[in-house]
C-alpha cells in the first residue's frame, strides 16, 4: 500500500476558460498555465506520481515543452493511470479539495469524479472531490487564484 500527497495552485485571469476536474466551468475568469492549467487534475496526478515516489507532473510533463501547451489535462492523466498499470498498483481511494471562493463547484463535482473514476478505471466511489471556500482570506479568497489538493492510496494489482 502506498500514499501520496499532490498540491497546485494557479492564478485567476481575464481571456481563459475555467477548466477544473476535466471540464469547463461558466465563469468570468479562467485559469492560467502552459496547460489547460486544471488545477485539480495537476493535484491528483500529482499525488498519485508521489504515491509511487517518482516525482510530479513538471518532470513528467515540462511546462518548456511546446507539446504540452494547451494541453487537455486529461490526456496527462491517461499517463499518469498507465504508469500505475505498468508498475503493477491500483487506485485504492483518492480525495481531494478544490479551494475556490467562487464560482460554485457543488454543482459540477459529480461530472468531475465520474472523469476521474474513469480515466483509473476505478469505481466513482473510490474518487473523493470537495470544495470550498476560504471565507474571503488569502489568495484564493481574494479571488487571485485557485488551489487544490489531493491524497491518492495505491495498492498491488
Ligand atoms: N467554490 C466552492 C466553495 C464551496 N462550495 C460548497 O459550499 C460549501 C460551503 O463552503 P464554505 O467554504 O463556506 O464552508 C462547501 O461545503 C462546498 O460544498 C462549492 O460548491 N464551491
Ligand atoms: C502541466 C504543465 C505542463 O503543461 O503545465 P502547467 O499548466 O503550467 O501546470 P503546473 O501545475 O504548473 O505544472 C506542470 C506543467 O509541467
Amino acid at each position: 500500500m502506498r500514499i501520496g500527497i499532490g498540491y497546485d495552485v494557479h492564478r485567476l485571469v481575464k481571456g481563459r476558460k475555467l477548466i477544473i476536474g476535466g471540464i469547463e466551468i461558466p465563469y468570468e475568469l479562467g485559469l492560467d498555465g502552459h496547460s489547460d492549467a486544471d488545477v485539480l487534475l495537476h493535484a491528483i496526478m500529482d499525488s498519485v506520481l508521489g504515491a509511487l515516489a517518482l516525482g510530479d507532473i513538471g518532470k513528467f510533463f515540462p511546462d518548456t515543452d511546446q507539446n504540452f501547451k494547451d494541453i487537455d489535462s486529461k490526456i496527462l492523466m491517461k499517463e499518469v493511470a498507465k504508469y500505475v498499470d505498468e508498475m503493477g498498483y491500483k487506485i485504492s481511494n483518492i480525495d481531494s479539495v478544490i479551494i475556490a471562493q467562487k464560482p460554485k463547484m457543488a454543482p459540477h463535482i459529480d461530472q468531475m469524479r465520474e472523469i476521474v473514476a474513469s480515466i483509473f478505471k476505478v469505481d466513482i466511489r473510490d474518487i473523493g472531490i470537495k470544495a470550498t471556500t476560504t471565507e474571503k482570506l488569502g489568495f484564493e479568497g481574494r479571488e487571485e487564484g485557485i488551489s487544490a489538493q489531493s491524497v491518492a492510496l495505491l495498492v498491488k494489482k
